[in-house]
Formats: C-alpha cells, structure tokens, sequence
C-alpha cells in the first residue's frame, strides 16, 4: 500500500490524515516546517520521523495517565514511504477541542493576561510578564480553529457546556496531567516545557483517549533552560534557527509585508535539523539513529 491508496480525510500545515479501515487511521508526519503561520517549501530533513519517534515516546510515558490512540508505528500497513514518520491509530470520536496546558506565560495566554488580567477566565495574580512562570500550570482551553485562522481561548464553563461537567473535568486533569509529567521529565533534561497543546478523542466503550501528536515541539513550546529569565520572548528551542533568519535582513521576508516564504539555505536547514534531534534525543534519552526510516 502507498499512502495515495488510502482515503485522505484531513490535512493540515505540516501533517496528513488517512482512512485505513473503518477502525485504523493513519496519521503522516511531513519534514514540512512553518513558523509565524507561513509553511516553508524547503523541507527539514528527518523532522517527521522525529516528531512521530517523541510522541511514541510520551505514549509509552502516559501509559499510566490514561490510553491513547496509538496501535503502531511499524505495521504492514503503514507504506513504505512514510515509515517512521507515521502512525497507525484508532478511529475515535474526536473532541472539538484544542486541550492547552500553560505553565509560563506567553503568546495568546500572555495577550489574554494583559487583556483582562485572567487566561480563558483563570485568575492570574498580578505583575506578571511574558515567560513569567505561572504559580501553578493551569487548563487553557481553544476552539478548534478552521484553516487560516487561529484557535480562540474559550473558558472552562464553556467546555462544561460542551461536554458536560464530568467529561470537561476529565479532560482539564488529563491535560494537566500530561503537561507536569512532560514539565518534569524535560526539566530534568534542561529543556523547559512553556506549554502544550492536546487533542483527545472518545472511543466506543466511552472512555478518554489520548489522540493527535503528544507533547512535540510543534505542539508545544520547549525552552532552553538555561539563560531563562522573564521579561522577554524566550528562544524556541526547536524553531529559533529559522525564527532569526526569517526576521533578519538576509531573508527579505517581512512580518508585516508576509511576501511568499523564501527557500531555506542549507544552513538554516541543518541548524533546525540538529535542533529537533537534539531534543528528541536530550529529551527522551533515545538516538534518532534507533528509529525506523
Ligand atoms: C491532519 C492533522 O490533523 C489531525 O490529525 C487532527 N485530527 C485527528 C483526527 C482523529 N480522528 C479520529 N481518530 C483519531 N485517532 C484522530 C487522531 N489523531 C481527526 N483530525
């Protein structure tokens, strides 16, 4: 089988979703980067496979937390093409939910606190400021946000009118749970974990399942540990490479202006590579050569 022969049923910046069987899906990693909302035509070589190796990794860590979604990452029918770099998952019944854990302040938890003083309707004490550490990680709920536009921060109650009191409950402590877990054991490693972003699904006998990508560095915000301090943006450990060069003079890429995105130069590339490997490997303890291609 090739991934062409399988149904597509979702696709997003840099990933692909596939119908196997009524039961299976198959869930495709591309080496696609995007940063400031623009996704780069120059692909980062091996950054699939490493995006798909760390979230078979926190499967395996969250075992304990509650199930997921995974049935394989090497299995006959996972095609050739993108062994490595895709999953084999169960079908569940997908939360319409962004399930966001924040344990520093930034992005839209920053502009909501400087807002309103609260995060999705979360009391924040006062004088805090962007990286500021938050007394204790709290449950940032979003919408699901259609292409183009981005998740809106939505309240707890919200998610209780949505789901029902037990269920948002559950899903708010699942949440919470997977981020101090990752929080922690990447803490350990020198790598701060700022935030997360979750997606849970339901599967036939009720229960909650762990689905989507875990705790990647494209679906979280890793920070070197070191050299942290709030007051100001913190470097993304993975995407700092490609941030400067973008905002820098040698791109001709303007923020503001958002012309097409330019080819990455080979620099770029290998300076991100290594960046995702090296936190696949400080991160989980693995070497990325241990990993199918
Ligand atoms: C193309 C990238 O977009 C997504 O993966 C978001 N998404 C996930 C599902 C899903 N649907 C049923 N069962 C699952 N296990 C999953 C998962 N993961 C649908 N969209």
């Amino acid at each position: 089988m090739t991934t062409l022969e399988y149904p597509k049923i979702a696709a997003g910046k840099v990933r692909e979703l596939y119908a196997v069987d009524d039961e299976h899906l198959l869930l495709v990693t591309s080496d696609r980067i995007s940063a400031y909302d623009v996704i780069f035509t120059t692909p980062i070589p091996d950054k699939g496979r490493v995006l798909t190796a760390m979230s078979v990794f926190w499967f395996s860590q969250l075992s304990d937390v509650l199930p997921n979604h995974l049935v394989s990452y090497d299995d006959e029918r996972i095609p050739a093409e993108v062994r490595g770099r895709a999953l084999l998952v169960r079908r569940l019944a997908m939360l319409p939910l962004e399930a966001v854990a924040r344990g520093y302040l930034t992005g839209t938890g920053l502009a909501d606190y400087r807002a309103r003083g609260t995060v999705c309707g979360v009391e924040l004490p006062p004088g805090l400021t962007e990286s500021s550490r938050l007394p204790e990680p709290i449950f940032t709920p979003a919408t699901k946000a259609d292409h183009g536009s981005h998740d809106e921060n939505i309240a707890f109650s919200d998610v209780v009118g949505q789901l029902g009191r037990e269920r948002a409950e559950e899903v708010r402590e699942a949440t919470l749970a997977v981020y101090r877990r990752g929080a922690e054991f990447a803490a350990e490693r020198g790598i701060l974990l700022a935030d997360t972003k979750l997606e849970f699904g339901i599967d036939p006998a009720g229960n909650l399942v762990l689905a989507d990508e875990v705790l990647t560095p494209d679906s979280s915000r890793y920070w070197p540990l070191a050299g942290c301090v709030p007051g100001s943006p913190q470097p993304s450990f993975d995407k700092q490479p490609l941030r400067d060069w973008l905002t820098g003079p040698a791109s001709g890429w303007h923020r503001l202006h958002r012309p097409e995105p330019p080819p990455l130069p080979d620099e770029i590339v290998a300076a991100t590579r290594a960046r995702y490997i090296e936190a696949y490997e400080r991160i989980t303890g693995c070497s990325l050569d241990d990993w199918p291609t």
